[in-house]
């Protein structure tokens, strides 16, 4: 190497370093950076919801009030914290994907985003320091890379309450804990508790002939106050969580009709890019059971097995079409 050539190595590789060992444009045309600034857009959260969850208007009217007083205020006091609440199948781990996708646009996939499983990451009780441990540390160094951070904990009615417990420092009112701070980070929590609370005021809505869309936070808070905040046995609120109200917002998720069930249907064939068919949009949405027995107005598991049933009758066409050659 002569001097000019030596020199000339030194300061590509100097800039190489610069350029993918900050977040600079180049790094972050190729690998996912965070968007440490980026605000939840309100009017595009609000285009997907209105388009892609159905019969929810409870949760997409709080999710969107929660949303609005977030992202408009520049330093929030504490994390956004949402507590999504209700029966099986019915969108809770779906407007969760919505949300996040706006924060960090690869959704599930996103290094910012963290799902939790209670039965799958914290499933034997006897080790609950160890829980507490790993997950104040996942916290810790996943909000101080990235303080938009979205962490999603799913079966929350099945988690210990003192794994819950570690996540509330992180919650609470504090500028910062270890020098990190925890305000722009949004935590989900989603849980089957007061699920059937929920059912029931539906369905007394139903039965009085009162419209579903009038369903309304005020006619539901009584009865989960009492069946799931204030109840000692349901075991997710045994956490000092609810004692020091760290949850900003009650999310509430009604049970689904046939008619979203069909809506389920018709969206997931044309994601799938098949022209829909309306004769196997009712012979899925027949195929699904529901309840209370005597009525038959909700779906049992939602829209859950929507995909699955799809897949057999879409294996039932393809064998129909072969036979015909
Ligand atoms: N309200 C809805 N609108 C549109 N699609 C829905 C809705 N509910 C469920 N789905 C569809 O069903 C799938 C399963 O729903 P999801 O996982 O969100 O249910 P969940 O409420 O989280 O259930 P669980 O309590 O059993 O975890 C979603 O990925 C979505 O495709």
């Amino acid at each position: 190497f002569d001097p000019l050539s030596a020199s000339l190595v030194a300061g590509s590789a100097v800039m190489a370093w610069h350029l993918f060992s900050s977040d600079s444009w180049l790094k972050c045309r190729f690998q996912e950076c965070c968007e440490k600034n980026r605000t939840l857009n309100f009017t595009a959260l609000k285009a997907q919801l209105d388009d892609r969850l159905f019969g929810q208007h409870l949760a997409k009217d709080v999710v969107l009030k929660a949303v609005l007083g977030f992202s408009n205020n520049p330093s929030p006091k504490k994390p956004l914290m949402l507590s999504l609440h209700g029966w099986a199948g019915t969108g809770k781990n779906f407007l969760s994907q919505i949300l996040a996708e706006q924060v960090h646009p690869a959704g599930l996939r996103s290094k910012f985003v963290h799902l939790f499983l209670a039965t799958l990451h914290f499933p034997h009780h006897d080790q609950v320091k160890l829980y507490k441990e790993q997950l104040q540390n996942w916290i810790r160094g996943n909000v101080s890379a990235c303080p938009s951070s979205v962490f999603i904990f799913d079966e929350m009615d099945k988690m210990h309450p003192g794994v819950i417990d570690a996540i509330k420092p992180f919650l609470d009112y504090y500028e910062e804990v270890d020098g990190v701070s925890y305000r722009k980070a949004i935590f989900i929590f989603l849980s089957n508790a007061g699920g059937d609370l929920i059912n029931k005021a539906a369905l007394d809505f139903w039965t009085s002939g009162k419209r579903r869309e009038d369903i309304q936070l005020k006619d539901l808070e009584p009865l989960l106050s009492v069946g799931v905040f204030n109840n000692k046995n349901s075991g997710l609120w045994h956490s000092s969580i609810i004692d020091r109200n760290l949850i900003d917002y009650f999310v509430p998720f009604l049970p689904l009709e046939q008619r979203h069930v069909k809506m389920c249907v018709r969206a997931e064939m044309t994601a799938r890019g098949y022209a829909v068919d309306e004769e196997i949009v009712q012979a899925v949405a027949d195929e699904m059971t529901y309840f209370p027995k005597e009525q038959k107005i909700y779906s049992d598991k939602g829209c859950k097995t929507v995909q699955a049933k799809l897949d057999i009758h879409e294996d039932l066409v393809m064998r129909e079409m072969k036979a015909r050659g």
